[in-house]
């Protein structure tokens, strides 16, 4: 007979496998980066702090009530607030995945981009799974001032670039957040492959006729 298994079990399940999948790849690395769920009842599950994607354990994820305290689990990852400001500024997320990925974070380091919007619209994908992707100003990690400039830049933009530091993205579901992050770093890396080139990025016609379908 096949067990059905509550919401917050499956999630449980899922974080620890996107985690590894994310580590596994090099999306990110050592005990950076950090996933949250929003579960259907608003309480949210998150990756315990100084714990590896690589290695989680789906009964030790840290839990919050729907009025963000914590409840259950281990000691939460220090961005907790960062991605509670994310779920109040994206009322239709129910998950945010924040990553240390190599080119993206070199965009965050680069002078002179467009800190409205980073990265040119170079294919049809990013357009559709990322679109927009403005600059947050450098606070340390973990920082309160972080959490509340990232709640100002999400309420235009579900994806977002934490300056000398990395992206955090906002999905309806967790796959949606994990494959707009692994989006945002192919096309960082496009990026910096081109960069001196001259390119043909897509044209306002293009990109409207993807927000069409
Ligand atoms: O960069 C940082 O320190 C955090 O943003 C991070 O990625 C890992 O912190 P924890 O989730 O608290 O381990
Ligand atoms: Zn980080």
């Amino acid at each position: 007979m096949t067990a059905i298994l509550s919401e917050e079990t499956r999630m449980r399940d899922e974080i620890v496998e996107v985690g590894r999948s994310l580590f596994d790849r090099l999306f990110t690395f050592g005990s950076t980066g950090n996933i949250s769920v929003r579960l259907s009842s608003g309480e949210t599950l998150m990756t315990p702090t100084n714990t590896s994607l690589g290695r989680l354990d789906p009964g030790r994820l840290s839990k919050f009530s729907a009025d963000g305290v914590h409840i259950g689990g281990d000691k939460p990852t220090k961005e907790a607030f960062l991605h509670q400001c994310m779920y109040c500024q994206r009322p239709e997320a129910g998950a945010v995945v924040h990553l240390h990925s190599t080119h993206a974070v070199a965009v965050s380091i680069l002078d002179g981009l467009d800190e409205t919007d980073l990265l040119p619209p170079l294919t049809a994908y990013y357009v559709m799974r990322v679109g927009r992707l403005p600059l947050v100003p450098y606070f340390p990690p973990g920082d309160a001032a972080l959490a509340e400039a990232v709640a100002a830049k999400a309420r235009e933009s579900h994806a977002v670039l934490l300056a000398n530091h990395g992206p955090v993205v906002a999905g309806a579901t967790l796959r949606d957040a994990q494959y707009a992050s692994e989006e945002l770093e192919e096309t960082a890396k496009l990026f910096l492959l081109l960069r001196g080139e001259r390119i043909r990025p897509l044209t306002g016609a293009q990109r409207d006729l993807l927000r069409e379908r």
